[in-house]
């Protein structure tokens, strides 16, 4: 092969290298210059899309790019082809260098885009402050209510001035009137009014002045009152006694008949009482007894009440009153003392009821004592016991209880009685057989009127018990422990209740008190001529009981000095159940609650 032909192909050989090494450098290039074409061309457009260029402007600025893009491709274009088209070195070269002043134009083309948009970016700031320069200040406008405020104000300004008007006009004619008729009207009116009023402030102090005598009528009243109260219990007497006679429902020829002195069925109220009953030898016997007032069937514990009203009154008043019940056991002294409507609730009812009455003008205080006496022992049953045993205490020595309420009373009482009962069981039914006191000091001081003494009244209420024959309780000489206790209650019994009806007989005609008993001797303060005492008599009706009836009634009598009297001679006994001839008055029992008999079974009174 020829030197020329091999470098020939060598040449070939170069070139076909120097064309690939072309190609990949090209495309290279041509990659770069493209993105870094579209890198511009996208921060054109951002520059664009945020300028506040006048469009002519922008459209300018855009196609300049635009067209120098457009160039800039051509003559890469161009020169590829002439690169790709020439293999030599020279070509090359060439090449090289054109690619290099492409770069080169590339580079400024960033710079020309760079500077862009600085000058873009100065100009819309200049632009901008241009405009805001050019902008004119807000000339100050009248706010858009102000019109419509002067308007409302104006209206008012009118309707004000339009009432001025008015009231001028009203005030011209007035002012016009005054002269006339109508301001004599009106000034008589006025006369008329001050007149009514002054009349008025008379009444006023008239009637202040009435209100003073009625108060001070209202303490005359209430001394009268007092007096009136005072001058009951002494027409009634300041000892008393009233027989109460227990309703039974039994045949009428088992029953002790009570009637009036004369005989006859009494009348309600009734006072003179007979009684008539057949005696062990079956004898007909009258007694006459005199009470200031018999209770029958159909009379309650409140007509009973009745009848010891005043003495709670006068307690109250500063009296020393004493009720007592006197009576054989189960003839109702419980029954008429202690139960819910009783003379002992009424009583205390009455004293809390005259506090709450006079609390104007008066205050009071209530002290209570519960005492029972037992074969002669003194026990305050106001005191818890002790040990299952009632505290013993010295006559005196009885607590003093200061009383809240009239049901704290009540109470106070109520478990009092309990605890009597209690005892009553384990000694073998003693209930009857002591003496049980319910006291109550009553003290009463006036709060207007200083000058008035305070009084110190005593309410004593006296269940006692009731006489028993001695000799029927010991039946043997060699009694039994029971028989003998019996025996020793019955005597200490006797010996009180004599003591006492002595006392009271004696004190009530001015003479010595019998102190030989602690019952007695208890009394001894509250008994005196000056003081009241209600003795009432409970008793059976029932034939079988007549020997402690009788002893009731005769105690009762003797006590305020008038002794039974046998009213009438012992006539013959007509057999029971076999009717009398001479029955000349056939009555009923007025204290049977059973059926009435035929008149031929009525006891014959001779
Ligand atoms: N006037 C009366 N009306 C109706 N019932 C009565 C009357 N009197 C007593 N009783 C009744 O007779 C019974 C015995 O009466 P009460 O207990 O009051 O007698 P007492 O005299 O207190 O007896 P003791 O001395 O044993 O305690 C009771 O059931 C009571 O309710």
């Amino acid at each position: 092969m020829s030197d020329d032909r091999v470098s020939q192909r060598e040449k070939v050989k170069e070139g076909r290298t120097i064309s690939d090494t072309l190609q990949a450098t090209l495309s290279g290039l041509v990659v770069d210059h493209i993105d870094g074409l579209d890198h511009n061309l996208t921060s054109l457009v951002e520059a664009v899309k945020d300028s506040k260029y006048d469009d002519g402007e922008l459209k300018f600025q855009v196609s300049a790019v635009g067209s120098h893009i457009e160039a800039s491709f051509r003559s890469l274009a161009q020169e590829i082809t002439a690169a790709v088209q020439n293999t030599n070195e020279e070509a090359h070269d060439d090449f090289t260098k054109q690619v290099e002043q492409l770069k080169r134009n590339n580079g400024d083309l960033s710079l020309a885009i760079t500077r862009f948009n600085e000058m873009t970016k100065e100009n819309s700031e200049r632009i901008l402050k241009n405009l805001a320069e050019q902008v004119p200040q807000p000339i100050p406008q009248p706010a858009p209510d102000t019109a419509k405020a002067v308007a409302v104000a104006e209206a008012e300004l009118k309707a004000k001035n339009e009432k001025i008007e008015k009231l001028q006009a009203a005030l011209a004619i007035m002012e016009s009137q005054s002269s006339s008729g109508d301001a004599e009207y009106w000034k008589k009116c006025a006369q008329d009014f001050e007149e009514s009023l002054s009349l008025q402030n008379d009444i006023c102090k008239q009637q202040e002045v009435v209100l003073a005598k009625n108060e001070n009528d209202i303490q005359v009243f209430a001394a009268r009152y007092r007096k009136m109260v005072e001058e009951l219990a002494a027409a009634k007497g300041n000892i008393r006694i009233i027989c109460r006679i227990k309703p039974e429902d039994v045949a009428e020829d088992e029953m002790i008949k009570f009637t009036n002195t004369d005989g006859e069925h009494p009348f309600l109220p009734w006072s003179n009482l007979r009684a008539t009953y057949l005696n062990e030898s079956n004898r007909v016997e009258n007694r006459d007894f005199d009470f200031q007032r018999v209770f029958g069937i159909g009379e309650d514990n409140e007509a009973i009440f009745s009848e010891v009203k005043d003495f709670a009154r006068s307690a109250a008043l500063g009296n020393a009153c004493t009720i007592m019940a006197y009576g054989a056991t189960g003839t109702g002294k419980s029954h008429t003392f202690l139960s819910e409507d009783g003379l002992v609730n009424s009583s205390i009812g009455l004293l809390f009821d005259l506090a709450d009455e006079e609390s104007d003008h008066y205050e009071y205080k209530f002290y209570l004592s519960i005492t029972e006496i037992y074969l002669n022992k003194v026990f305050d049953l106001l005191q818890p016991s002790i040990g299952g045993r009632k505290v013993e205490v010295k006559l005196g020595g009885e607590s003093n209880m200061k009383l809240g309420s009239r049901a704290e009373t009540i109470e106070f009482i109520k478990r009092a009685v309990d605890s009597r009962e209690a005892a009553s069981t384990r000694q073998n039914n003693t209930s009857s057989r002591s003496h049980f006191i319910i006291s109550v000091r009553v003290e009463r001081k006036s709060i207007t009127d200083t000058s008035e003494t305070p009084t110190t009244g005593i309410m004593a209420l006296l269940d006692l018990s009731g006489s028993e024959s001695i000799g029927r309780n010991l039946s043997s000489a060699n009694p039994t422990i029971e028989e003998a206790l019996i025996y020793q209650q019955g005597r200490d019994i006797n010996a009180g209740l004599l003591d006492l009806g002595k006392s009271i007989r004696s004190v009530a005609t001015g003479g010595k008190f019998f102190p030989g008993h602690n019952l007695t001797r208890y009394l001894r303060s509250s008994l005196t001529q000056a003081s009241r005492l209600l003795v009432v008599a409970t008793v059976s009706p029932l034939l079988t009981n007549r020997a402690s009836t009788m002893g009731t009634l005769r105690w009762c009598q003797d006590a305020v000095g008038r002794p039974a009297t046998n009213a009438a001679s012992r006539g013959a006994s007509p057999r029971r159940g076999v009717s009398s001839s001479r029955n000349a008055h056939p009555v009923r029992n007025p204290v049977s609650s059973g059926t009435p008999r035929t008149p031929g079974r009525d006891t014959n009174n001779a």
